[in-house]
């Protein structure tokens, strides 16, 4: 009471063990009650903001507070307290208890706090700079060329989502980790038994943990507490090779940096470059001490250990493929259900090809002009962005937080979640149309006096997919040019993705078919379309067209 704000009650603990495993059962029995007894079933998983947008907030205000028997939850769609909770990041922190959980191999930048935050992203963030962006469109670039050609060459594609994964992971490992792998052989045949049995690989070890992210949570915890292997069973038994695979894929990654490093060559400057550099420094540390190098250690300032490196490798595994990854998914099939953006899209890539006549594009000069591509990206990412609603934590101090010009208390022990899905669709900040999909809203085309195209400036705290202030996503620029890259090689020399008709099925059923499948998505990790292979894509080119063009 004393936050002064409006009271949802939740007569469970949305956290609770027993609650996650029934709630698939539960949810829909209680929604089904009469009077909207049962809404508040609708608030009671992770992800429910997706599919509520800003009704919620349209019945009780820009901010309320959910209290359940766990612990409570202030829900925010106020744009000024959002860019304020963003900012103090000591003050809002991420719930140790929470974020602990993606520690699977490791603390890492994505889940630690105060200082060690500081060291974290002080080692791994300097990386993506534009030189990184420069190598990000060449092996975007090539991975278009590779997967286009396989797309062509199929009657009907219902792989888009594998395929559009395993595109993002290469351009990760290319231009994160320094591993040049091709589309075609680095892809697993998803058929092929034999090969799964003898041999997981580095993209089906990844994917399967991804795919049971909760009991991999329990895995990690068990195994760095020193659990044997030999004590699991079924799909335990599977996910922990995944789980010892990953980790020996990373070590093999990181065994080679450190051979170019150690044979001299200190031009690499990736990812993976720097994160050996970091263990070597704290293992100078640790020598200078006699003793192995801990947080705790003095003078470790600088370094990172050993679990820490394998924290970070892991989470930028995650959070730099699978995010990118959901979006160009999402993208191209809401441009296979409206033909119409892809006209639109497909007009700016003709023009900036056209003007192009040694047919080489470089990142430095196409990838500002592409801005119908990059406004693709943005609207895709305003409606079905992979990140729908954002944690924050008072941990053991209580704070106070302006929502407009009102100063709000808010308890110790108080979860703050900025909810970008109600943002993203504000009726007052994205009018007239806030639900529609619409990527020509991010640009006024120039005026008749030649002005340039303006980009929509958003309200601040109105457009927050990569979150803001001192914790902003260290990948956006990655994930921009990844996106854009990808996007000016696949709708090239009129090349077109259409959807597939189900027999006896009419043009418009399809379309509202698969807006059914995009709109029913649900948060696995990121934002992904559940059946997602019951959409069949099938990519045509003009007849004149010889190849892809990329
Ligand atoms: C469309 C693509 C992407 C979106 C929408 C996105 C979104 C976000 C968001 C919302 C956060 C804040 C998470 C939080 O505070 O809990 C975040 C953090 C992070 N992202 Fe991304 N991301 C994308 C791509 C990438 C890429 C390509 C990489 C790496 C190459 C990456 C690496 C990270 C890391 C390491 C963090 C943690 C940063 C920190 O806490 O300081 N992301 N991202």
């Amino acid at each position: 009471k004393k936050t002064g704000l409006p009271i949802l009650l939740c007569p469970v603990n949305p956290g609770s063990p027993l609650w996650m495993l029934s709630k698939e059962v539960l949810i829909p029995i209680f929604l089904r009650l009469p009077f909207g007894i049962g809404d508040w079933a609708g608030r009671a998983e992770v992800g429910w903001t997706f599919k509520e947008k800003f009704s919620v907030h349209a019945r009780h205000g820009e901010a309320f507070i959910i209290v359940s028997p766990g612990e409570n939850e202030i829900i925010l769609a106020n744009p000024s307290a959002t860019d304020e909770v963003m900012r103090r990041r000591n003050d809002f922190i991420k719930n140790p208890a929470l974020y602990g959980m993606l520690d699977i191999y490791g603390p890492n930048l994505d889940t630690v706090n105060g200082k060690a935050w500081d060291r974290h992203r002080k080692i791994t963030v300097p990386p993506f700079n534009e030189q990184n962006s420069a190598l990000v469109w060449r092996e975007s670039g090539e991975q278009a060329e590779q997967v286009l050609r396989i797309w062509y060459g199929k009657q009907q594609v219902t792989s888009t989502q594998p395929d559009v994964h395993a595109v993002a992971l290469n351009v990760l490992c290319g231009a994160g980790f320094g591993m040049h792998s091709s589309f075609v052989d680095a892809r697993l045949p998803q058929d092929d038994e034999a090969s799964v049995k003898e041999h997981m690989g580095y993209r089906e070890s990844l994917r399967m943990l991804l795919a049971n992210i909760v009991q991999l949570v329990i895995l990690g915890f068990l195994k760095r507490a020193g659990v044997p292997n030999w004590i699991w069973l079924g799909n335990m038994r599977r996910l922990s090779r995944a789980y010892d695979e990953f980790k020996r894929y990373m070590a093999e990654m990181m065994a080679l940096e450190k051979r170019a490093f150690e044979q001299g060559d200190f031009s690499r400057h990736n990812l993976m470059s720097e994160l050996v550099r970091a263990l070597e420094q704290s293992k100078r540390v640790a020598t200078a001490g006699k003793e192995t190098a801990t947080t705790t250690t003095p003078g470790f300032a600088l370094g990172l250990t050993d679990d820490e490196v394998y924290g970070n490798l892991f989470i930028y595994n995650l959070a730099g493929h699978d995010t990118t990854a959901s979006t160009l998914h999402f993208a191209i099939t809401l441009l296979a259900i409206y033909p119409e953006w892809q006209e639109w899209i497909a007009k700016e890539i003709d023009q900036v090809r056209e003007a192009e006549s040694t047919g080489l594009h470089y990142y430095e000069q196409t990838f500002p002009k592409l801005q119908r591509c990059l406004a693709l990206m943005y609207e895709t990412l305003r409606l079905y962005g992979p990140v729908v609603m954002m944690p924050r934590y008072t941990g053991d101090s209580p704070q106070r937080l302006h929502i407009d010009e009102e100063e709000h208390f808010v308890p110790s022990k108080t979860g703050v979640t900025i909810n970008f899905a109600a943002l993203h669709t504000h009726p007052k900040y994205w009018a007239p149309d806030p639900l529609t999909f619409r990527p020509s809203r991010w640009i006024s085309p120039a005026d008749e006096r030649g002005e340039d195209d303006v980009w929509l400036q958003p309200v601040p705290g109105t457009f927050v997919p990569w979150n803001m202030g001192p914790r902003v996503c260290p990948g956006k620029k990655f994930a921009q040019v990844e996106f854009t890259r990808l996007v000016f090689g696949l709708f090239a020399d009129g090349t077109r993705v259409e959807l597939v008709q189900q027999e006896g099925e009419t043009g418009q059923a399809a379309k509202a078919r698969v807006l059914g499948v995009v709109n029913r998505a649900k948060l696995e990790v990121t934002l992904k379309m559940v059946d997602a292979e019951t959409i069949a894509l099938r990519w045509v080119k003009p007849a004149s067209s010889v190849s892809p063009a990329v």
